[in-house]
């Protein structure tokens, strides 16, 4: 059966355009070690207050003081948890790390050249990971390729689309991109986002990179190694900038 022509692509982060190792390995724990001294350097500004409720609410304790705010976030971290609260206080933290030079972004080698070349095709190209759409933006603004940001038209996150493994999601982001489900294509490692992304009527295609320790295969998808071979046949009917009535 022939596949629609791809309007848009929808690319998760981890273990898809980045490296997985180096989120685990150097963001997770940067942030981790700031929590703390994040709460302490803002006490009492609308912020703390903001974000003291968001993880209240977020674990179902209203009583959580800062102390019980910070271990959330630790074990959050440590399991990988991804919930909005954290991935929002990440994002600020990580900020920081970007502007003074101690943090960047990790791009796999083909990526850069993947999105130029659907850019120059007139195909959409958008990012949705569960990290917050700030922090998404700085990885791609900080990358070890440089500022990809020209490449990206949008990011999607827990707050604007939700979670991942989840259908509704895709059909959010379907109705923010107004695009239809059958001429969206996503690419992620993780085979429950496929399901969910195929699950909204999306193409799909699942990506693991050799680098990846838990091998080649992924649950019922045909896979690629990197999007270097990913050529995207434009679509004749589709103008993507029409022209003014
Ligand atoms: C640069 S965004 C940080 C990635 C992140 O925090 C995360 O949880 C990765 O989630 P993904 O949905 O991209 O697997
Ligand atoms: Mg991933």
């Amino acid at each position: 059966m022939s596949r629609a022509p791809v309007r848009a692509v929808v690319l998760d982060i981890e273990g898809t355009t980045g490296s997985a190792d180096h989120v685990h390995t150097v963001l997770f724990p940067y942030a981790r070690e700031r929590f703390a001294a994040w709460f302490a350097a803002h006490r009492g500004e609308p912020r703390w207050t903001r974000t003291l409720e968001d993880i209240r609410t977020t674990t179902g304790a209203p009583g959580l003081d800062e102390a019980g705010a910070v271990a959330a976030l630790h074990a959050w971290t440590d399991a990988d948890v991804k919930a909005a609260p954290l991935k929002a206080l990440q994002g600020e933290i990580w900020a920081a790390g970007y502007a003074d030079g101690s943090l960047h972004g990790h791009v796999y080698d083909d990526v850069p050249e993947a999105l130029a070349r659907w850019q120059a095709a007139g195909i959409e190209r958008h990012i949705y990971s569960s990290g917050s759409a700030a922090a998404q933006r700085n990885w791609f603004a900080h990358s070890n390729h440089g500022d990809l940001t020209g490449l990206l038209d949008g990011y999607f996150d827990l707050t604007t689309a939700g979670p991942k493994r989840e259908p509704d999601s895709y059909r959010t982001i379907s109705r923010a991109l107004a695009v239809p489900p059958g001429h969206t294509l996503f690419l992620s490692d993780v085979a429950a986002e496929l399901d969910a992304a195929a699950g909204a009527g999306w193409q799909t295609l699942a990506v693991r990179r050799p680098d990846d320790p838990r091998g080649t295969a992924v649950d019922g998808h045909p896979v690629l190694g990197d999007l270097t071979a990913l050529h995207l046949p434009t679509d004749p009917d589709h103008d993507p900038a029409p022209a003014a009535p």
